[in-house]
């Protein structure tokens, strides 16, 4: 993997740049507006920062790290010469169809196409590309530069090989690849998001305050964050956009979004992102 280019600066999107980066590999960012692409490239500098403070990396290091990102605001231009492209724009697939065909139109005839997806189908994404054999769920979990997760969807179409090179690359960026098959939220949406609706529905029928579902999951279970400090982390907006996937994929009414869940986003109580969720955020 020579280059790649990070469609979308957002909570995912910066991660995945910041371990392509860190590992030596050039990355294009690419963001709808320079302001948003200085904010990312200012997380990716405090998150690398962090890694400074605690010794993990040395100050040169960073920089050379800072040196392998470009940032760009024209999709285009920002993938004509790579090798992958890695989309993290919002869940939304009329959304992503519509980042995809630029760049199926403007990336190199190899090169692979990937997205960061939490749970829509790959296949149907693949299929609106000329190219659904080089077309794969690559998925990063959050805190990117953490977390040793990449969930790996092969869709209906996907090369073995492109599997292998994804595969490679999660491993070359100190992961661990685990391969699924494509069906809504994959394994871990199709594990978490149902834990973490049911933790809104304990609050919403008043069987407990935010703070104590919380501990029950954290001192109960072993959880590092409990699932209401998660969905904030995660992003209420995506939470839902996933739930959503869920329920419409498998037709299943255990999949359906909590009330709540649906209130607090329309409210723009988002979590982290917003400074308002379950908790307040500076
Ligand atoms: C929705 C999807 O499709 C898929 C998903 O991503 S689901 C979400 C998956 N993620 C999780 O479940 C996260 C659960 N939470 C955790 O693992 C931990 O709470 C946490 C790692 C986020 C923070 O851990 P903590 O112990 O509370 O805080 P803290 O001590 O400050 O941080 C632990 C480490 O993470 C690092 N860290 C924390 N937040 C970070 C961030 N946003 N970016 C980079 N590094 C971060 C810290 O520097 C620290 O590093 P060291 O271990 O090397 O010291
Ligand atoms: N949050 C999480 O914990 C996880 C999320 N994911 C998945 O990753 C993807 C991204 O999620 P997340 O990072 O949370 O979302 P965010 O909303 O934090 O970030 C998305 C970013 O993409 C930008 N964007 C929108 N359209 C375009 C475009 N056409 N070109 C370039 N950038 C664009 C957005 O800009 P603007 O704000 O202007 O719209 C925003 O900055 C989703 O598919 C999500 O399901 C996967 C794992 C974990």
């Amino acid at each position: 993997m020579k280059k790649v280019a990070v469609i979308g600066g957002g909570t995912m999107g910066n991660g995945i740049c910041h371990v392509f980066a860190m590992n030596g590999i050039p990355v294009n960012l690419v963001e709808m507006n320079q302001e948003l692409a200085d904010e990312a490239l200012a997380t990716i500098d405090n998150n690398l920062e962090r890694m400074v403070k605690k010794e993990k990396i040395d100050a040169d290091q960073k920089v050379q790290t800072l040196e392998n990102i470009e940032t760009h605001t024209d999709t285009t231009k920002a993938v004509n010469d790579v090798d992958l492209i890695v989309e993290a724009v919002p869940e939304n697939f009329e959304l992503k169809k519509k980042v995809f065909a630029e760049v199926d139109e403007a990336a190199p005839e190899k090169a692979i196409l990937a997205s960061n997806t939490s749970s829509i189908s790959i296949t149907k994404l693949a299929a609106t590309t000329s190219r659904p054999e080089r077309f794969i769920g690559m998925h990063f979990f959050n805190p990117v530069p953490i977390m040793k997760l990449v969930e790996v969807v092969r869709g209906l179409d996907t090369d073995s090989e492109v599997v292998e090179t994804i595969e490679e690359t999660a491993e070359l960026l100190e992961k661990n690849p685990v391969e699924v098959a494509d069906y809504p939220g994959f394994v871990s949406n199709r594990v978490l998001m149902p834990m973490i609706n049911e933790a809104i529905y304990c609050v919403y029928e008043g069987v407990a305050e935010p703070e104590d579902v919380d501990q029950v999951m954290k001192l109960g279970m072993a959880h590092p964050m409990g699932p209401l400090r998660l969905a904030d982390f995660i992003g209420l907006d995506v939470c839902l956009d996933i739930l959503n996937v869920l329920y419409e994929g498998f037709k299943d009414s255990k999949y359906r979004p909590c009330p709540l869940l649906v209130k607090m986003v329309d409210a723009g109580k988002l979590g982290d992102k917003s400074g308002e969720g379950f908790y307040k955020h500076d």
